[in-house]
Order: C-alpha cells, then structure tokens, then sequence
C-alpha cells in the first residue's frame, strides 16, 4: 500500500529547529522535521545520534534550549511529559517499562489511568459512576487484548512472558491511551525473526485501523526499508538525511554515515 492511498494528511507534528544539550554535550543541533498525520516516520543513525533524545523532546521529557516544537497547529511552551498524554501522545520504551508482577490485563488497564475521571477513592469502593466507569475501560482494554492476540495470556504476571510478548503488551498499554501519535523506541530491539514480524504486522495494523500517526526507532535497516513512509536520519546529533525510505537508502551522507566513512 502506497502513502498516498493511505491518506497521509497534513503536519500533525512539527519539529522546528531544535537544539538540546546536556552540559557541554550537544544531543541534538539545529533539528527540524515534521511528521504527518497518519504517516509511519522512522528515525535512525548510529548510536549515540541523539534518536532516543529527540523522542523525550517530542514527550516533553527533555526541554529544549532552542527551537519549538508545534503539535497539531499549536506551538507548545514548556510541557511536561503527563501534559503530552493528554494531547495524544504515548511512547514505549527501549527497555520495557511494565509492572513484571501485575497481570497483562492489570497493565493494561494502567494505560488508561488518564482517562479515569473518577477518584481514587470512588474507585476503590466501587460506587455506582467508578464500576460504570471500570468497565466502560476494561471494554475498550479487551478490544486491545483481542487486537494484539494476547487473550491466552491476559491473566498472567507480565514477568514470565517471553520478551516478544512483553514488548507486545507495552505497545498495548500505550494504545490503551488511544494515542493520536504513538513514539516507539526500538519495538523490535532483542526480538527474534518470527517476534520481529510480528511486531512489525501490529504495527502497520495499528496504523492502518485505529489510523495512529507512528514515530519509531530502529536499527533494523529491512524492518525500516519495509514499513516506513518517511525516514529521518541522525548522526552526532545532527539531521542528515530526510525523506521516504528509496531516497534516504541513496543519501551519499547517510551511506557514509553507516559505514563509519563520514568522519
Ligand atoms: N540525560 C542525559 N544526560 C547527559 N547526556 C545525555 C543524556 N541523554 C542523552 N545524552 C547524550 O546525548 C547524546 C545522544 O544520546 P541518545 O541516547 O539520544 O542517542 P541514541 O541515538 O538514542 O543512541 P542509542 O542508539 O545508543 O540509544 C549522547 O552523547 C548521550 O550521551
């Protein structure tokens, strides 16, 4: 399936000249990019390029010394990172951040913690708005479940999943935010062949049917060829590739880049 038949819209997210340092340390220098609104963009570059930085700036975990960051027409000013779930934006991270003792359902059910309008209390005797409120949740948690294929294991502890699984329940509890954009780091990091392609189906099915607007990062160069509609590359901080995947594939600088010529 093409770009242009998926309706990819216009900028959902722009990324205007961002600069972001640690101390004397330049993470990021001067970067801008916009993603749109239904595209799959794949950031990549060696290690140490400044992917991982560039999503906690796009999460409002790190605050950039300049530039601005623009989503869905709205510059923002300093946010911090449960402002950015409000707005529709969830992540995964690269080393997965579960509760290993809960149950899937159970961690699940934490990505909709946001949306629970209910108090604590409420909730926790159960009076007639939070048990109304519960299960109007645990629906939309079980239609999650069944998308991801993880019915057979919805009860058990998140900790004795194998790892391809585990990373397919964090991608659930970030859906369960029902994300407008969705922020992926490495999905496919430790994952074996079959894991991989089956991480890459959901996430072009999610793409494809709840209609997210995905960013990724991944080193795996056919897992990027094959379901990106734009790919931005980093290195040392600085962009330096930037368009769909047959461009950047030919960029002399991001060839370079990769085989360790450029500097
Ligand atoms: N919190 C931090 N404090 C200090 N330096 C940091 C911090 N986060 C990132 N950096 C530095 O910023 C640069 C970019 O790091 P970043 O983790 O964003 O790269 P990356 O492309 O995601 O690398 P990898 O592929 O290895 O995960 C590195 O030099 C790193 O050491």
């Amino acid at each position: 399936m093409t770009a242009t038949s998926r309706n990819i819209g216009s900028t959902l997210l722009d990324v205007r000249n961002i600069t972001l340092r640690f101390g004397g340390v330049k993470a990021l220098t001067d970067i801008s990019l916009a993603v749109r609104e239904h595209e799959i963009c794949s950031i990549i570059g060696p290690n140490g390029a400044g992917k991982s930085s560039m999503l906690n700036v796009i999460n409002g975990v790190y605050h950039p010394q300049e530039g601005q960051i623009t989503y869905r027409g709205v510059p923002r000013r300093r946010m911090k990172a449960h402002e950015a779930a409000r707005q529709g934006i969830a992540r995964t991270f690269q080393n997965i951040a579960l509760f290993k003792g809960m149950s899937v359902l159970d961690n699940l059910m934490t990505g909709r913690n946001l949306m629970m309008k209910t108090s604590f209390i409420q909730q926790a005797l159960r009076w007639g708005a939070a048990e109304r409120e519960e299960l109007e949740h645990r629906e939309k948690v079980e239609r999650i479940i069944d998308f991801l294929e993880i019915q057979s294991v919805r009860k058990t502890p998140v900790g004795r999943l194998p790892y391809g699984l585990q990373k397919r329940v964090e991608l659930g509890r970030a859906l369960a935010a029902e994300p407008s954009l969705l922020l992926l780091d490495e999905p496919m990091a430790g994952m074996n062949l079959e894991e991989k392609e089956d991480m890459c189906r959901f996430v072009l099915d999610v793409n494809d049917e709840f209609g997210t607007t995905i960013v990724l990062i991944e080193h795996d160069m056919g897992v990027v060829m094959d379901i990106s509609d734009h790919v931005v590359v980093l290195d040392y901080g600085k962009k330096i590739g930037d368009g769909a995947p047959g461009e950047v594939r030919n960029n002399p600088e991001v060839i370079a880049a990769y085989l360790g010529t450029s500097h």
